[in-house]
């Protein structure tokens, strides 16, 4: 699903324009009005005092901002920030590595913190509640633990599954911010300001076009950016009009919602065999040939988004406003 267009998984290619992409600052951040809001105060109040903030999981489906946000607000904070993933700490002794590091104020960012290992987690406890590292020294009988400090410092952890998170973990988060997907506005804003950024000239609906098919992620929007100016420039002259807008997306196989064909068979076939659901994840992961985790992750948010799917503790159902998008008709009962 990696290769897919509408993927909001970040891709090896992308990663140097993304980079240049991202806002630095909160006031550059557009959108997530609620955990902007919320940042901001304790940013400052964290500054005043002369504190570390407090630890940060920030949550959501793929490509929202998450690493964005992370290297913002050490920026605010005016400290480094330092970045690992939950994976990449194979054993207890790298956490302890990465944590004597720090200096006073820092942040770690752990990208995909619930795939820490338990024993490296377990070490996480004490170092974000009382800044303090527990070793062991010595093996058998003799060994004992010591207790070494550490500076006060911010754990920023992001992940798109805060459910797989161990309870004693989440609890030691002081802020826990969801990330919200996009509305058409903001992201036709992140559009335009993008295209300003990599020189691209793009017209008002021609950015709204682009930003209807990018389901509410600014990853995806940034990456039908490049492909339509691509078009614009083999095709037209460079400017992106709303005609050159849709005639690209069209060869793209997004469709005018940014569904794509793996949204088109989901849907499908829970309309063909199960008359619209309800229906259980597995069994629609099963029948598409996809992990539910991905459909639960990457997929479905839109959809519920966009009200064309919704779920209920029988499993997932298909709306009304699926079935007309779609072009076909209701089962008799429903209507
Ligand atoms: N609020 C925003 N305003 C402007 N641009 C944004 C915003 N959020 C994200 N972006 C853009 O989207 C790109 C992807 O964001 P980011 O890498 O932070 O997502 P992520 O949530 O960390 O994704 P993943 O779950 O894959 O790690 C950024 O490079 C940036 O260009
Ligand atoms: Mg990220």
């Amino acid at each position: 699903m990696d290769d897919r267009i509408i993927s909001a998984n970040l891709m090896m290619e992308e990663q140097a324009v993304e980079f240049s992409l991202r806002p630095r600052y909160l006031g550059e951040y557009i959108g997530q009005n609620q955990v902007k809001e919320n940042l901001k105060i304790y940013i400052e109040a964290a500054k005043m005092r002369s504190e570390a903030l407090d630890h940060v999981l920030l949550y959501g489906p793929p490509g929202l901002g998450k690493t964005t946000l992370a290297n913002i607000i050490a920026n605010e904070l005016g400290v480094s920030l330092r970045t690992t993933s939950g994976p990449a700490i194979e054993r207890p002794g790298d956490l302890a590595a990465l944590l004597t590091n720090l200096q006073e104020g820092d942040v770690l960012f752990i990208d995909e913190i619930h795939r820490l290992h338990r024993t490296v987690e377990e070490v996480l406890y004490p170092a974000m509640e009382d800044f303090a590292l527990d070793i062991m020294i010595g093996k058998g009988p003799s060994a004992r633990s010591m207790r070494l400090d550490l500076p006060p410092f911010t754990l920023i952890g992001a992940t798109t599954r805060a459910g797989m998170l161990s309870a004693p973990l989440r609890d030691r988060f002081g802020v826990v911010s969801r990330l919200e997907l996009y509305s058409i506005d903001e992201l036709s804003y992140i559009v335009s300001r993008n295209a300003d950024l990599l020189g691209i000239e793009i017209l008002g609906d021609a950015a709204d076009e682009v930003a209807l098919r990018s389901r509410g992620t600014p990853r995806i929007a940034n990456r039908l950016l490049k492909r339509v100016r691509d078009f614009a420039q083999v095709r037209g002259d460079g400017i992106i009009t709303p005609e050159i807008a849709s005639e690209a997306l069209k060869l793209l196989q997004v469709d005018p919602l940014g569904l794509d064909s793996i949204d088109h068979k989901m849907l499908r076939s829970m309309i063909t065999g199960f008359r619209g659901g309800p229906v259980g994840l597995d069994t629609i992961a099963a029948t598409i040939g996809e992990e539910s985790q991905t459909i639960e992750d990457v997929y479905e948010p839109y959809l519920l988004q966009i009200g064309f799917m919704q779920r209920t503790p029988r499993g997932r159902i298909v709306t009304p406003a699926a079935y007309q998008h779609l072009g076909l008709s209701l089962p008799p009962e429903q209507t």
